[in-house]
Protein backbone atom coordinates (compact mmCIF):
# COMPACT_ATOMS: atom_id res chain seq x y z
CA UNK A 1 0.00 0.00 0.00
CA UNK A 2 1.19 3.34 -0.51
CA UNK A 3 2.18 5.27 2.78
CA UNK A 4 0.73 8.95 2.95
CA UNK A 5 3.10 11.48 3.08
CA UNK A 6 3.35 15.34 2.56
CA UNK A 7 6.39 15.07 1.35
CA UNK A 8 7.67 14.49 -2.23
CA UNK A 9 3.98 14.94 -3.63
CA UNK A 10 2.15 16.94 -6.12
CA UNK A 11 -1.03 17.09 -4.93
CA UNK A 12 -4.21 18.01 -6.40
CA UNK A 13 -6.82 19.46 -4.29
CA UNK A 14 -10.33 19.86 -5.51
CA UNK A 15 -11.91 22.40 -3.67
CA UNK A 16 -8.80 24.33 -2.48
CA UNK A 17 -9.68 27.50 -2.42
CA UNK A 18 -11.82 27.42 1.07
CA UNK A 19 -12.62 25.48 3.69
CA UNK A 20 -10.96 22.35 4.53
CA UNK A 21 -9.49 22.09 1.03
CA UNK A 22 -7.56 25.31 1.89
CA UNK A 23 -6.61 23.96 4.79
CA UNK A 24 -5.18 21.08 3.08
CA UNK A 25 -3.11 22.91 1.29
CA UNK A 26 -1.98 25.20 3.49
CA UNK A 27 -0.81 22.00 5.75
CA UNK A 28 1.16 20.65 2.45
CA UNK A 29 2.92 24.09 1.43
CA UNK A 30 4.11 24.78 5.00
CA UNK A 31 4.79 21.19 6.53
CA UNK A 32 5.74 19.22 3.37
CA UNK A 33 9.05 19.02 1.78
CA UNK A 34 9.78 19.19 -2.45
CA UNK A 35 5.84 18.90 -2.95
CA UNK A 36 3.52 20.68 -5.51
CA UNK A 37 0.22 21.70 -4.64
CA UNK A 38 -1.76 22.30 -7.29
CA UNK A 39 -5.39 24.29 -5.88
CA UNK A 40 -8.58 23.94 -8.29
CA UNK A 41 -12.30 25.20 -7.49
CA UNK A 42 -14.55 26.95 -10.11
CA UNK A 43 -13.29 30.36 -8.59
CA UNK A 44 -9.80 32.44 -9.70
CA UNK A 45 -10.43 34.98 -8.11
CA UNK A 46 -10.96 32.64 -4.73
CA UNK A 47 -8.08 30.97 -5.72
CA UNK A 48 -5.90 33.78 -5.78
CA UNK A 49 -6.80 35.11 -2.67
CA UNK A 50 -6.08 31.58 -1.16
CA UNK A 51 -3.08 30.98 -2.60
CA UNK A 52 -1.80 34.52 -1.27
CA UNK A 53 -3.32 34.13 2.16
CA UNK A 54 -1.10 30.37 2.07
CA UNK A 55 2.35 31.49 0.86
CA UNK A 56 2.17 35.48 2.55
CA UNK A 57 2.56 37.04 -1.09
CA UNK A 58 0.82 38.96 -3.09
CA UNK A 59 0.70 37.27 -6.35
CA UNK A 60 -0.30 33.77 -7.01
CA UNK A 61 0.61 31.54 -10.01
CA UNK A 62 -2.04 30.52 -12.04
CA UNK A 63 -0.99 27.26 -13.68
CA UNK A 64 -0.91 27.60 -17.67
CA UNK A 65 1.46 25.59 -20.47
CA UNK A 66 3.45 29.08 -21.23
CA UNK A 67 3.97 29.99 -17.61
CA UNK A 68 7.62 28.44 -16.32
CA UNK A 69 7.08 26.65 -13.23
CA UNK A 70 9.64 28.19 -10.41
CA UNK A 71 12.17 25.64 -9.08
CA UNK A 72 11.91 26.16 -5.51
CA UNK A 73 11.02 22.52 -3.20
CA UNK A 74 7.98 23.50 -2.26
CA UNK A 75 5.50 25.54 -4.93
CA UNK A 76 1.63 26.19 -5.12
CA UNK A 77 -0.56 27.17 -7.97
CA UNK A 78 -4.06 27.16 -8.95
CA UNK A 79 -5.78 26.24 -11.26
CA UNK A 80 -9.81 27.75 -12.32
CA UNK A 81 -12.12 24.51 -13.22
CA UNK A 82 -15.50 23.71 -12.94
CA UNK A 83 -15.45 20.29 -11.80
CA UNK A 84 -18.79 18.91 -13.05
CA UNK A 85 -18.07 19.67 -16.22
CA UNK A 86 -16.16 16.51 -17.84
CA UNK A 87 -14.52 18.60 -20.52
CA UNK A 88 -12.99 21.14 -18.06
CA UNK A 89 -11.73 18.07 -16.52
CA UNK A 90 -10.29 16.62 -18.80
CA UNK A 91 -8.69 20.17 -20.19
CA UNK A 92 -7.40 20.71 -16.84
CA UNK A 93 -5.54 17.11 -16.88
CA UNK A 94 -3.72 18.18 -20.27
CA UNK A 95 -2.42 21.00 -18.57
CA UNK A 96 -1.15 18.60 -15.78
CA UNK A 97 0.70 16.26 -18.26
CA UNK A 98 1.94 19.04 -20.56
CA UNK A 99 3.41 20.80 -17.31
CA UNK A 100 4.91 17.52 -16.31
CA UNK A 101 2.40 17.68 -13.02
CA UNK A 102 1.34 14.34 -13.05
CA UNK A 103 -1.05 14.20 -9.36
CA UNK A 104 0.59 11.29 -7.34
CA UNK A 105 -2.57 12.75 -4.64
CA UNK A 106 -5.72 13.76 -5.62
CA UNK A 107 -7.83 15.43 -3.27
CA UNK A 108 -11.43 15.01 -4.06
CA UNK A 109 -12.57 17.80 -1.06
CA UNK A 110 -15.17 19.94 -3.63
CA UNK A 111 -19.09 19.50 -2.20
CA UNK A 112 -21.07 21.32 -0.18
CA UNK A 113 -25.23 21.61 1.02
CA UNK A 114 -28.11 23.69 1.23
CA UNK A 115 -30.17 22.48 3.86
CA UNK A 116 -33.46 22.70 3.89
CA UNK A 117 -37.01 20.52 3.30
CA UNK A 118 -37.35 18.96 -0.12
CA UNK A 119 -40.42 20.34 -1.36
CA UNK A 120 -38.89 24.22 -0.25
CA UNK A 121 -36.48 23.40 -2.16
CA UNK A 122 -36.00 25.34 -6.01
CA UNK A 123 -35.06 23.15 -8.82
CA UNK A 124 -31.44 24.36 -9.71
CA UNK A 125 -30.63 24.00 -5.97
CA UNK A 126 -31.07 20.16 -6.23
CA UNK A 127 -29.12 20.43 -9.75
CA UNK A 128 -26.38 21.84 -7.79
CA UNK A 129 -26.44 19.09 -4.68
CA UNK A 130 -26.01 16.83 -7.54
CA UNK A 131 -23.09 18.81 -9.77
CA UNK A 132 -21.36 19.73 -6.72
CA UNK A 133 -20.85 17.01 -4.38
CA UNK A 134 -21.45 14.00 -6.75
CA UNK A 135 -20.16 15.14 -10.09
CA UNK A 136 -17.36 16.67 -9.34
CA UNK A 137 -16.12 13.52 -7.51
CA UNK A 138 -16.91 11.01 -10.22
CA UNK A 139 -15.65 13.12 -13.02
CA UNK A 140 -12.35 13.94 -11.55
CA UNK A 141 -11.71 10.31 -10.40
CA UNK A 142 -12.83 8.97 -13.62
CA UNK A 143 -10.09 10.96 -15.24
CA UNK A 144 -7.10 10.82 -12.45
CA UNK A 145 -8.12 6.69 -12.76
CA UNK A 146 -7.22 6.87 -16.25
CA UNK A 147 -4.48 9.18 -16.65
CA UNK A 148 -2.61 9.07 -13.05
CA UNK A 149 -3.43 5.57 -12.39
CA UNK A 150 -0.75 5.44 -9.78
CA UNK A 151 -2.16 8.53 -7.97
CA UNK A 152 -3.74 7.88 -3.89
CA UNK A 153 -6.94 9.75 -4.22
CA UNK A 154 -8.73 10.70 -1.28
CA UNK A 155 -12.75 11.11 -1.37
CA UNK A 156 -14.78 12.92 1.44
CA UNK A 157 -18.22 11.98 2.08
CA UNK A 158 -19.28 12.96 5.24
CA UNK A 159 -21.12 11.25 8.59
CA UNK A 160 -24.86 11.43 6.56
CA UNK A 161 -23.53 8.85 4.87
CA UNK A 162 -24.51 6.34 7.21
CA UNK A 163 -27.52 8.03 8.89
CA UNK A 164 -29.22 9.91 6.19
CA UNK A 165 -31.78 12.50 8.23
CA UNK A 166 -34.46 15.22 7.63
CA UNK A 167 -32.84 18.99 5.85
CA UNK A 168 -30.51 17.41 3.62
CA UNK A 169 -32.36 15.87 0.74
CA UNK A 170 -30.76 17.84 -1.56
CA UNK A 171 -27.36 16.39 -0.42
CA UNK A 172 -27.15 13.32 1.97
CA UNK A 173 -27.72 11.04 -1.18
CA UNK A 174 -25.13 12.09 -3.09
CA UNK A 175 -22.86 11.72 -0.31
CA UNK A 176 -24.23 8.18 0.19
CA UNK A 177 -23.46 7.78 -3.43
CA UNK A 178 -19.55 8.51 -2.72
CA UNK A 179 -19.22 5.44 -0.76
CA UNK A 180 -20.35 3.52 -3.21
CA UNK A 181 -18.75 4.44 -5.44
CA UNK A 182 -15.32 4.01 -3.59
CA UNK A 183 -16.25 0.47 -2.53
CA UNK A 184 -16.57 0.10 -6.58
CA UNK A 185 -12.87 1.61 -6.78
CA UNK A 186 -11.52 -0.29 -4.43
CA UNK A 187 -12.09 -3.53 -6.07
CA UNK A 188 -11.89 -2.53 -9.34
CA UNK A 189 -8.51 -0.66 -8.87
CA UNK A 190 -6.70 -3.19 -6.11
CA UNK A 191 -3.21 -0.85 -6.77
CA UNK A 192 -4.37 2.18 -6.24
CA UNK A 193 -4.99 3.52 -2.50
CA UNK A 194 -8.65 4.76 -2.36
CA UNK A 195 -9.52 6.45 0.91
CA UNK A 196 -12.89 8.11 2.03
CA UNK A 197 -13.09 10.29 4.64
CA UNK A 198 -16.58 10.70 6.49
CA UNK A 199 -16.36 14.32 8.67
CA UNK A 200 -18.59 15.24 10.61
CA UNK A 201 -19.14 19.16 11.45
CA UNK A 202 -16.09 21.73 11.28
CA UNK A 203 -16.09 25.21 10.87
CA UNK A 204 -15.66 26.33 7.23
CA UNK A 205 -16.96 28.44 5.05
CA UNK A 206 -19.42 26.50 4.01
CA UNK A 207 -20.48 25.02 6.93
CA UNK A 208 -21.74 29.44 8.29
CA UNK A 209 -23.70 29.44 4.48
CA UNK A 210 -25.40 26.15 5.20
CA UNK A 211 -26.59 27.19 8.91
CA UNK A 212 -28.05 30.03 7.26
CA UNK A 213 -31.04 27.64 5.86
CA UNK A 214 -30.40 24.78 8.25
CA UNK A 215 -34.01 23.88 9.74
CA UNK A 216 -34.30 23.92 13.59
CA UNK A 217 -34.66 20.10 13.55
CA UNK A 218 -31.83 19.08 11.10
CA UNK A 219 -29.31 21.05 13.57
CA UNK A 220 -30.97 19.40 16.63
CA UNK A 221 -30.18 15.86 14.87
CA UNK A 222 -26.40 16.96 13.95
CA UNK A 223 -25.92 18.33 17.53
CA UNK A 224 -23.57 15.62 18.81
CA UNK A 225 -21.25 16.40 15.93
CA UNK A 226 -19.83 19.46 17.62
CA UNK A 227 -18.12 21.67 14.86
CA UNK A 228 -14.28 21.51 15.22
CA UNK A 229 -11.31 24.10 13.29
CA UNK A 230 -10.53 23.02 9.80
CA UNK A 231 -7.21 23.12 10.90
CA UNK A 232 -8.10 19.97 13.96
CA UNK A 233 -10.18 18.68 10.75
CA UNK A 234 -7.35 18.08 8.85
CA UNK A 235 -4.67 17.09 11.11
CA UNK A 236 -6.75 14.57 12.37
CA UNK A 237 -7.52 13.76 9.09
CA UNK A 238 -3.52 13.22 7.76
CA UNK A 239 -2.88 11.65 11.39
CA UNK A 240 -5.75 8.68 10.42
CA UNK A 241 -3.94 8.59 6.47
CA UNK A 242 -0.24 8.10 7.86
CA UNK A 243 -1.45 5.46 10.05
CA UNK A 244 -2.51 3.86 6.82
CA UNK A 245 -6.56 4.07 7.83
CA UNK A 246 -8.67 4.30 4.68
CA UNK A 247 -12.39 5.22 6.08
CA UNK A 248 -11.27 7.80 7.97
CA UNK A 249 -13.70 9.66 10.06
CA UNK A 250 -12.83 13.25 12.28
CA UNK A 251 -14.93 12.50 15.67
CA UNK A 252 -16.57 9.85 17.66
CA UNK A 253 -20.10 10.23 16.54
CA UNK A 254 -18.79 9.35 13.38
CA UNK A 255 -17.17 6.32 14.76
CA UNK A 256 -20.20 5.06 16.46
CA UNK A 257 -22.02 5.83 12.93
CA UNK A 258 -19.59 3.59 10.91
CA UNK A 259 -19.82 0.76 13.24
CA UNK A 260 -23.74 0.78 12.24
CA UNK A 261 -22.42 -0.02 8.98
CA UNK A 262 -20.00 -2.37 8.71
CA UNK A 263 -21.40 -4.70 5.95
CA UNK A 264 -20.61 -4.93 2.67
CA UNK A 265 -19.94 -1.52 2.28
CA UNK A 266 -16.76 -1.98 4.53
CA UNK A 267 -14.50 -4.95 2.54
CA UNK A 268 -11.34 -4.63 3.38
CA UNK A 269 -10.79 -1.40 4.36
CA UNK A 270 -9.76 -0.96 7.82
CA UNK A 271 -10.51 1.92 9.80
CA UNK A 272 -9.51 3.32 13.52
CA UNK A 273 -10.50 0.26 15.91
CA UNK A 274 -12.21 -1.44 13.25
CA UNK A 275 -12.54 -5.11 15.18
CA UNK A 276 -13.96 -3.24 18.11
CA UNK A 277 -16.44 -1.22 15.80
CA UNK A 278 -17.33 -4.70 14.41
CA UNK A 279 -18.22 -5.70 18.07
CA UNK A 280 -20.05 -2.68 18.80
CA UNK A 281 -21.75 -1.81 15.74
CA UNK A 282 -23.68 -5.14 16.09
CA UNK A 283 -24.47 -4.56 19.74
CA UNK A 284 -25.71 -0.95 18.33
CA UNK A 285 -27.62 -2.18 15.89
CA UNK A 286 -29.20 -4.89 18.09
CA UNK A 287 -30.40 -2.67 20.85
CA UNK A 288 -29.28 1.27 20.68
CA UNK A 289 -30.03 1.91 17.24
CA UNK A 290 -34.18 1.14 17.25
CA UNK A 291 -34.46 3.00 20.21
CA UNK A 292 -32.76 5.88 19.04
CA UNK A 293 -34.62 6.12 15.96
CA UNK A 294 -37.70 6.22 18.18
CA UNK A 295 -36.83 9.00 19.89
CA UNK A 296 -35.73 10.40 16.38
CA UNK A 297 -39.04 9.58 15.02
CA UNK A 298 -40.64 11.46 18.45
CA UNK A 299 -38.53 14.47 17.59
CA UNK A 300 -39.48 14.73 14.20
CA UNK A 301 -43.15 14.63 14.57
CA UNK A 302 -42.63 17.48 17.44
CA UNK A 303 -41.19 19.50 14.99
CA UNK A 304 -43.92 19.00 12.47
CA UNK A 305 -46.37 19.91 14.85
CA UNK A 306 -44.91 22.90 16.42
CA UNK A 307 -44.79 24.25 12.59
CA UNK A 308 -48.13 23.15 12.36
CA UNK A 309 -49.72 25.10 15.02
CA UNK A 310 -47.23 28.21 14.02
N1 LIG B 1 -18.25 21.60 6.80
C1 LIG B 1 -18.78 20.49 7.27
O1 LIG B 1 -19.33 20.50 8.37
C2 LIG B 1 -18.71 19.21 6.50
C3 LIG B 1 -18.24 19.16 5.20
N2 LIG B 1 -18.13 17.95 4.55
C4 LIG B 1 -17.58 17.88 3.19
O2 LIG B 1 -16.19 18.21 3.23
C5 LIG B 1 -15.81 18.88 2.03
C6 LIG B 1 -15.21 20.24 2.35
O3 LIG B 1 -16.18 21.00 3.02
P1 LIG B 1 -16.04 22.57 3.34
O4 LIG B 1 -14.63 22.92 3.55
O5 LIG B 1 -17.06 22.86 4.37
O6 LIG B 1 -16.53 23.19 1.94
P2 LIG B 1 -16.75 24.70 1.48
O7 LIG B 1 -18.17 24.84 1.07
O8 LIG B 1 -16.21 25.66 2.47
O9 LIG B 1 -15.85 24.74 0.15
C7 LIG B 1 -16.21 24.00 -0.97
C8 LIG B 1 -15.14 24.10 -2.03
O10 LIG B 1 -15.57 23.39 -3.20
C9 LIG B 1 -15.35 24.20 -4.35
N3 LIG B 1 -16.30 23.80 -5.40
C10 LIG B 1 -17.64 23.77 -5.33
N4 LIG B 1 -18.18 23.38 -6.48
C11 LIG B 1 -17.16 23.14 -7.34
C12 LIG B 1 -17.08 22.72 -8.71
N5 LIG B 1 -18.17 22.48 -9.43
N6 LIG B 1 -15.85 22.59 -9.26
C13 LIG B 1 -14.74 22.87 -8.54
N7 LIG B 1 -14.75 23.26 -7.25
C14 LIG B 1 -15.97 23.40 -6.66
C15 LIG B 1 -15.52 25.62 -3.82
O11 LIG B 1 -14.83 26.60 -4.58
P3 LIG B 1 -15.51 27.52 -5.72
O12 LIG B 1 -16.70 28.17 -5.14
O13 LIG B 1 -14.42 28.49 -6.09
O14 LIG B 1 -15.81 26.61 -6.85
C16 LIG B 1 -14.84 25.50 -2.46
O15 LIG B 1 -13.45 25.64 -2.60
C17 LIG B 1 -17.08 18.96 1.18
O16 LIG B 1 -17.11 17.87 0.31
C18 LIG B 1 -18.20 18.85 2.21
O17 LIG B 1 -19.38 18.33 1.66
C19 LIG B 1 -18.51 16.79 5.15
C20 LIG B 1 -18.99 16.79 6.43
C21 LIG B 1 -19.12 17.99 7.20
C1 LIG C 1 -26.17 4.52 17.75
C2 LIG C 1 -26.99 5.59 17.22
C3 LIG C 1 -26.47 6.99 17.47
C4 LIG C 1 -27.14 8.00 16.58
C5 LIG C 1 -26.64 9.39 16.77
C6 LIG C 1 -27.01 10.25 15.60
C7 LIG C 1 -26.23 11.54 15.50
C8 LIG C 1 -26.12 12.03 14.08
C9 LIG C 1 -25.01 13.02 13.88
C10 LIG C 1 -24.76 13.27 12.42
C11 LIG C 1 -23.83 14.41 12.18
C12 LIG C 1 -23.68 14.73 10.72
C13 LIG C 1 -22.55 15.71 10.50
C14 LIG C 1 -22.21 15.94 9.04
C15 LIG C 1 -22.90 17.14 8.48
C16 LIG C 1 -22.49 17.55 7.12
O1 LIG C 1 -22.04 16.81 6.31
C17 LIG C 1 -22.78 18.97 6.81
N1 LIG C 1 -22.30 19.87 7.78
C18 LIG C 1 -22.45 19.33 5.41
O2 LIG C 1 -21.57 20.34 5.21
Amino acid sequence: MQEFSLDNQIVLVAGGSQGLGKEFARKYFHEGRNTTVIVVSRSRQKLRNAVCDITGFRDAMELTVEEKLPQESNRIVYLACDLSQYDEVEKMYDTLVACALIPTQVLLCAGGSKPGLFKDMLGHELEMGVRVNYMTCLYLAHVAVRRSPLCHLVFFSSEVAFFPFIGYAQYAPLKQSIRSLVAILRQECPYQRISCVYPGNFDSEGFVLENETKPTITKAIEGSSVPISCERCCNRIVRSLSAGYDDIITDFIGWVLMSTDMGLNKQNNRSFGWILQFVCGILANLIIVPIYLLICRFQINRWHNDRGNK
